[in-house]
């Protein structure tokens, strides 16, 4: 039975994109091994770069998304690089095509333009996928503790230790998050936007963070995230990080969409 099931009802978009990316990942061979990258450490990014900004902040990059259509920004090595300029800690790069357009070569791109931290971001149905991401460059995976069974998520995160990869591993429930710490979390982002419904409520990270934070090394406030405001009261709910995408890549300039986000845009224009 999958972790989503919720009796009958029309598949949300998280059913659909697992079912895709199971369907994907039985239909192609293993990937042909790749010299890895030095691993860049995510944790500890997040946790001591925090002097001087409100928060640590993972800033996203991605084409299109099922919530926000397509952005304005195509070219997303630069926005990536923009990113970094303002004050980023980690960018995350999301590499699924069909309904985010993007690549596992963004990944390596964004990674070759950068020097802090990259996070893969996508829907992994499978430990393999664990090992390739690490080969590919990633320094951090995503993993959905709502789409994944509990041996899957165990099996994952184990896997993850074992290549030396951080795994982020996101929840949208209290009731996740909890099966996310069983099966060895120490990275838990707790996404404010319903992966089957799309709504976003920002509530949802401000309630579950504070009943994880002496359990979690880090932890993650995902999704809706458009102001200084919304960054601290994150912070002020246990946040060690947010991670923010579309309220960035809707701006002409997302570097600068940044700034004002961390209230720095005067101090480094
Ligand atoms: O673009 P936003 O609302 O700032 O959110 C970023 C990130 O949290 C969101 O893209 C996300 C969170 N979890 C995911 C899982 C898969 C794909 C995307 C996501």
């Amino acid at each position: 039975m999958s972790a989503t099931s919720d009796g009958g009802a029309a598949p949300g978009t998280l059913d659909r994109i697992m079912a895709r990316k199971r369907q994907e990942l039985a239909a192609r061979p293993p990937m042909a091994p790749r010299v890895r990258p030095e691993h860049r450490d995510f944790a500890l990014g997040l946790v001591t770069q925090r002097t001087g900004r409100p928060l640590s902040v993972i800033a996203e990059v991605k084409r299109k998304s099922p919530s926000g259509g397509a952005f304005p920004h195509s070219d997303v090595v630069a926005v990536a690089r923009a990113y970094e300029a303002a004050g980023a800690s980690a960018i995350s790069v999301l590499t699924d095509g069909p309904d985010f357009g993007g690549a596992l070569e963004d990944l390596v791109a964004v990674r070759e333009a950068v020097a802090v931290p990259v996070l893969r971001k996508d829907f992994l149905v499978a430990a393999r996928e664990v090992e390739e991401s690490a080969q590919w460059g990633a320094d951090a995976v995503l993993l959905i503790a709502d789409a994944l069974e509990d041996g899957e998520l165990r099996e994952m995160i184990a896997t993850a230790k074992a290549v030396g990869v951080a795994a982020l591993v996101e929840a949208h429930t209290e009731a996740h998050a909890e099966r996310a710490l069983s099966a060895g979390a120490k990275l838990v982002g707790i996404n404010n936007r319903n992966l089957a419904t799309l709504k976003t409520d920002t509530g949802t990270a401000l309630r579950v963070m504070p009943l994880l934070r002496s359990r979690a090394r880090v932890l993650v406030a995902e999704s809706g995230l458009k102001s200084l405001a919304d960054l601290l009261a994150a912070r002020d709910a246990g946040a060690d990080a947010v991670l923010v995408g579309e309220s960035l890549l809707r701006e002409p300039d997302p570097g600068r969409a940044l700034r004002r986000l961390l209230g720095t845009e005067d101090a480094s224009a």
